[in-house]
């Protein structure tokens, strides 16, 4: 990732924000930044009703994998739904979503310089037995990819034994190691797209969530 140059505030009309500053520095450090709360619960609701009814309006899709493999290796891959969410004709939910990346979007370029030019996100259902075996998100032959970014949006009394986990793989000199990110509402977990591999661990209640990427050029 690119480096910040604090000095430049000055010369750009700019307020510093503290949670926005936390998260360059953890991505900066650790390729990653966990943050509970990015959206309050009444934002998870209006999303959560907004996935809910397109999932039953059966607007969904199997997700695929890399390029047109068959159905079945792709199950064993992944099994999760997806819709793919378009900024352009978005709905009350999807507005207040992207106002809120918009906003980080817009700092992370006001501030490191990381020239975020696109975005694409889409909605995932993880239905109870799926999963998405690890991986690099870069592997879809899109090295625009630089950050993902996942935000969950579970219903609140979401516990670790329902599964669906997130595990981040770091490579460490000493040896590899595990972060695991529960899906709790309203959390987001942002990562270096083309650094960290990745996994979601087998569903065992349904896991709703938004998953996107920052690109640049
Ligand atoms: O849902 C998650 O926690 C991660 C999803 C993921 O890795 C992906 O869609 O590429
Ligand atoms: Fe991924």
């Amino acid at each position: 990732m690119t480096t910040c140059i604090p000095e430049l505030y000055d010369q750009l009309e700019f307020t510093e924000n503290p949670l926005y500053e936390r998260i360059i520095g953890e991505i900066i450090d650790k390729k990653y930044s966990i943050i509970d709360d990015f959206f309050d619960l009444e934002e998870v609701q209006l999303l959560r009703s907004s996935l809910l009814q397109k999932y039953e309006e059966d607007d969904f899709k199997k997700a695929a994998i890399g390029n047109r493999t068959n159905e079945v290796i792709a199950r064993s891959v992944r099994g999760d739904f997806i819709l793919w969410i378009n900024e352009a004709n978005a709905g009350p939910a999807e507005n207040v979503f992207f106002n809120k990346i918009n906003s980080l979007v817009d700092y992370l370029n006001k501030t490191c310089f990381m020239g975020i030019l696109h975005k694409e996100f889409h909605y995932a259902v993880y239905p109870e037995g799926t999963f998405y075996k690890r991986h690099l998100d870069t592997f879809q032959n899109d090295g625009r990819r630089k950050l993902s970014m996942v935000c969950y949006l579970n219903h609140e009394d979401w516990k670790p034994e329902n599964g669906g986990e997130l595990a981040i793989y770091l490579n460490k000199d000493t040896g590899e190691e595990q972060v695991t990110v529960y899906p709790y509402p309203g959390r987001v977990v942002i990562f270096e797209s083309q650094e960290l591999e990745h996994e979601v661990k087998p569903v065992k209640t349904p896991r709703l969530s938004i998953t996107g990427w920052l690109k640049t050029r």
